[in-house]
């Protein structure tokens, strides 16, 4: 299996002197072609921050990280940036959106900013996308006339208008309640069965088990490791059990 992104031996601190904290403690990981992987562990042991460096959303200290073949190190702001909106899309706990802007507005505002794009394609794309997670009834409301769960589906249209490679999702469940979660959770595994590879920080068990395979942080550091099979509908509640008693083990 190819891999798209590669974390080579990952740095990353925060504060000076005394008061200076690696909070990615010289992490190695990569990320295939297509797959689907979460992130699991405590609050503060570094999952956002391991997502921020393999996005190339934040600098690192020490170490690399290798998107596609390229080193985002040897590449200046503009071209980072471009291959962050041509290969990434990001869905975060609470999609941030523009009170005055549509829904189908909202979508649309990333893509537009790479003029190289059609207009009339990309809203063609964004209404595609809408109807697909079902919200095509919604493209002129605004972000405060829609459900948390509305609002997470048009932040995955947002994130998906672009064709991306990868979705990284933060928490992207965790503001909905658990009917709401699983039906976002149903809509990344039929991005990821499409072939784009998703990776999501989340401490839950139930989303993590849907995917194919679990890295567990603590203290900056992936300290385990979980493979499972393609998710098929069948049996969560085994996956979810395999999940809980992986993190019981490990103590996290
Ligand atoms: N800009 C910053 N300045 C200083 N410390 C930071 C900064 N961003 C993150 N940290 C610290 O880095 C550590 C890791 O944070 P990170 O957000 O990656 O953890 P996390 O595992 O995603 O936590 P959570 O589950 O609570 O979101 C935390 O101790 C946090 O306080």
């Amino acid at each position: 299996m190819k891999k798209m992104i590669v974390g080579d031996h990952i740095v990353k601190s925060f504060g000076e002197g005394d008061e200076k904290r690696n909070v990615l403690d010289g992490v190695s990981v990569h990320i295939n072609e297509g797959e689907f992987v979460a992130v699991m562990g405590p609050s503060g042991s570094g999952k956002s921050s391991l997502m921020f460096a393999l996005s190339g959303t934040d600098g690192i200290n020490d170490g690399k990280v290798v998107v596609d073949g390229q080193d985002l190190s040897m590449l200046g702001e503009k071209e980072l940036s471009d291959v962050r909106r041509t290969k990434m899309g990001f869905v975060f706990q609470q999609p941030t959106m523009l009170k005055n802007l549509n829904i189908l507005d909202n979508i649309l505002l990333p893509a537009l900013r790479d003029n190289r794009k059609n207009t009339a394609d990309l809203t063609k794309k964004a209404r595609a996308l809408m109807k697909r997670v079902g919200i095509e009834e919604l493209e002129k409301r605004d972000m405060t006339q829609v459900s948390g769960g509305q609002l997470q589906r048009a932040g995955i249209c947002r994130a998906l208008v672009n064709n991306p490679r990868i979705i990284f999702g933060d928490e992207p469940t965790g503001a909905l309640n658990s009917a709401s979660a699983q039906e976002i959770m149903d809509i990344f595994s039929e991005i990821n069965g499409e072939g784009t590879a998703v990776m999501l920080v989340t401490h839950d068990a139930k989303v993590a088990a849907r995917t194919e395979r679990i890295m567990f942080m603590r203290d900056g550091a992936i300290v385990s490791e979980m493979t499972l099979p393609k998710y098929n509908g069948m049996r969560l509640d085994d996956r979810v059990e395999k999940v809980t008693a992986k993190m019981r083990d490990i103590g996290i």
